[in-house]
């Protein structure tokens, strides 16, 4: 057997120190030493478990557990493995040149881009040398499981660019890698710390992590498993696995691919409902099986950030900035992968049992509709399995259609007089009854539209969906929201019609309300409030945006629509002038205000102080 030579070196490195800039720059959080360290000895351990499957190893294989363990008197923490251990010549290559190479080149891109420390954050192999940003020496004690020309090894570094190779004592296969914890990073002896960081980055490698006297990690959690597996439960047990005390998922899909990436993973939809603030970064980002992050943004795309769950892929850049994440064509390439899968199991759900998928459509709905808003790819599928939920019930449920369906449902009765087929909806069911129910005994049909996000939806269906305009209800008269080019007849004259919108002036005197006199039908209330479409849709996309803009700030302008042909318009034309026709004016008034929740305060107050007064 070959013996360890003595050695001293110099660690071939053209500066004096990399180890303050890699201390400083290269990683914002100190703890993921711990995840390089033990993900390294993970990788040996697997590394000899390969060998053994290969028969390139024929020894025993034993128990591969991987122990981290904190001596505080010494204040050191071991990360022993017992893979594949390295020689001596291994320890120059691998730790002195390879490693190093990574943190020359990390030094060079560090010189270039001195005035931009964010995008010099990059992933150079530098995960072993991680270990001195906590440490100012590291001592190596290794085996190679090679059974000729070995002997263990020591290598120590004090972090400066020197290393010492000696022989050492050890009998079994395998690295210890042993900090020694500088001044600054005595945190990390703490039991609870380690336990902490080890949980979080560590509790799903793949080979057991011993700490503490306990085994911290599962070793094949659901994402590694082949669905045909997998049941139901299995899917749910995971998902409290990783959000302990959630309600249940709605459902789940298993992604699996390996070309051209690799990427496995599980992503859940959660209940949604309308609450659009629901935190988001729920997904966490492995790479075989380390945790990496649960800051996905640009891993993948937005509106799938509502998702829960896990991915796994080593295609992923780790450490890398934002901007280099968002250009890279792996991270593109997942991204759209994700999208299709994702909509692909919509459309297979939709398919497979419609009725189930309209139970939950108010969950998934906001999540539909966010995804139409922002991806085209996306919106190509979603456009045959999103819904519109109508007012109308079906054995006490609300009737849903697709997009196509909608349009074959209404348009023989809602198309105006340039082709367009309109969409009447109503944001508040409740609110607007009045409207709704106006509108259906013309025979029209009415869809509920009260998601958050609703008023750029239907901007969106607008300019993608052909000849289709969305009015809710409110925005004005039936014969003006569907104007089908009929004139109906006025039974005031043209003077009558004047008298009477000057009435009405003079009782509301408010500069900001328009009075129109409109003919329509007798059935339809004497007096309408309403507010146009268009500035009332601004400003609910605005309010949704939270800036404060142009339209969020203008005042509402609303619209009051007398109705000509009402008997009690004439009954305010022959009432005597004077008091007793404003007061009936004002009670038209008052009445329309209150079929829309708007009459309130003082003003209700006397509405019924003085309908009293008419009664008695
Ligand atoms: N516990 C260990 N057992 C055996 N070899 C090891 C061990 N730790 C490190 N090595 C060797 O040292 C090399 C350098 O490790 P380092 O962590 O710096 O980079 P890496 O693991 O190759 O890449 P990464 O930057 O992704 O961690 C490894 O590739 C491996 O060959």
């Amino acid at each position: 057997m070959e013996a360890v030579q003595n050695e001293k070196g110099q660690i071939s490195i053209h500066t004096e120190n990399i180890f303050p800039i890699i201390k400083k720059f290269l990683y914002s959080d100190h703890e993921i030493f711990l995840r390089e360290l033990v993900s390294n000895a993970v990788d040996a351990s697997q590394k000899l478990k390969k060998l053994a499957s290969f028969g390139d190893f024929n020894g025993e294989l034993g128990d591969l557990k991987v122990s981290v363990s904190v001596d505080k008197e010494a204040k050191t923490i071991t990360v022993s493995d017992r893979g594949i251990g390295m020689t001596a010549d291994e320890i120059k290559k691998y730790i002195n040149q390879i490693a190093f190479s990574g943190a020359a080149e990390f030094l060079d891109k560090y010189k270039d881009k001195a005035a931009d420390d964010k995008a010099i954050i990059g992933h150079f192999g530098l995960g072993f040398y991680s270990a001195f940003m906590v440490a100012d020496q590291v001592e190596i004690v290794t085996r190679s499981y090679r059974e000729e020309g070995t002997a263990a090894a020591r290598w120590v570094c004090d972090g400066s660019t020197e290393f010492e190779i000696t022989p050492a004592e050890r009998s079994e296969r395998g690295t210890d890698v042993i900090l020694h914890l500088a001044a600054d990073s005595e945190e990390f002896l703490e039991t609870e710390r380690l336990r902490g960081i080890l949980e979080k980055y560590g509790r799903f490698l793949p080979v057991e992590i011993e700490f503490d006297g306990k085994v911290i990690n599962n070793t094949t959690p659901i994402w590694t498993k082949s669905p045909s597996e997998l049941t139901e439960e299995d899917y749910k047990k995971f998902y409290q696995e990783l959000y302990p005390f959630s309600e249940e998922p709605l459902f789940w899909i298993h992604l699996n691919v390996d070309y051209p990436f690799n990427l496995t993973g599980v992503l859940y939809f959660p209940k949604l409902k309308n609450d659009f603030q629901i935190r988001r970064e729920k997904i966490q980002l492995y790479s075989r099986q380390v945790f990496i992050t649960d800051e996905v943004k640009d891993v993948v795309p937005d509106f799938l950030m509502l998702l829960h769950g896990v991915i796994d892929s080593p295609d992923i850049p780790l450490n890398v900035s934002r901007s280099f994440l968002q250009a890279d064509a792996n991270v593109k390439k997942i991204n759209g992968y994700i999208t299709r899968k994702v909509a692909d199991k919509l459309n297979d759900l939709f398919k497979a049992d419609r009725k189930a998928f309209e139970e939950k459509f108010e969950d998934i709905g906001l999540f539909i509709k966010y995804g139409i808003l922002s991806d085209d790819k996306f919106w190509e599928k979603a456009k045959e399995f999103c819904l519109l939920k109508s007012v109308e019930e079906v054995d006490g449920a609300n009737r849903f259609h697709t997009f196509n369906e909608y349009r074959e449902h209404v348009q023989a009765n809602q198309t105006d007089k340039n082709e367009n087929v309109v969409v009447l909806y109503a944001t508040d069911r409740k609110q607007q009854d009045a409207y709704v129910e106006s509108a259906r005994r013309r025979g029209y049909d009415v869809v509920l539209l009260d998601n958050v996000i609703d008023p750029h939806f239907i901007n969106t269906l607008e300019s993608k969906l052909e000849k289709i305009t969305f009015k809710r209800v409110d925005a004005d008269t039936l014969d003006k929201l569907i104007d089908k080019g009929l004139n109906n007849e006025s039974v005031l004259s043209e003077a009558d019609q004047t008298k009477l919108k000057e009435v009405f002036e003079k009782v509301l005197d408010n500069k900001s309300l328009t009075v129109s006199i409109e003919s329509m039908p007798t059935d339809e209330l004497p007096v309408t409030i309403t507010l146009p479409e268009f500035l009332r849709r601004m400003k609910d996309m605005s309010a949704l945006s939270g800036e404060r803009s142009f339209y969020g700030n203008m005042p509402n302008m609303y619209n009051v629509v007398v109705n000509a042909n009402h008997p009690l318009s004439a009954k305010v034309l022959s009432a005597e002038e004077g008091e007793a026709q404003q007061k009936l004016a004002k009670q038209l008034y008052d009445l329309a205000l209150l079929s829309q929740n708007m009459l309130t305060g003082a003003d209700l107050t006397a509405f019924v102080r003085r309908t009293v007064e008419t009664l008695a």
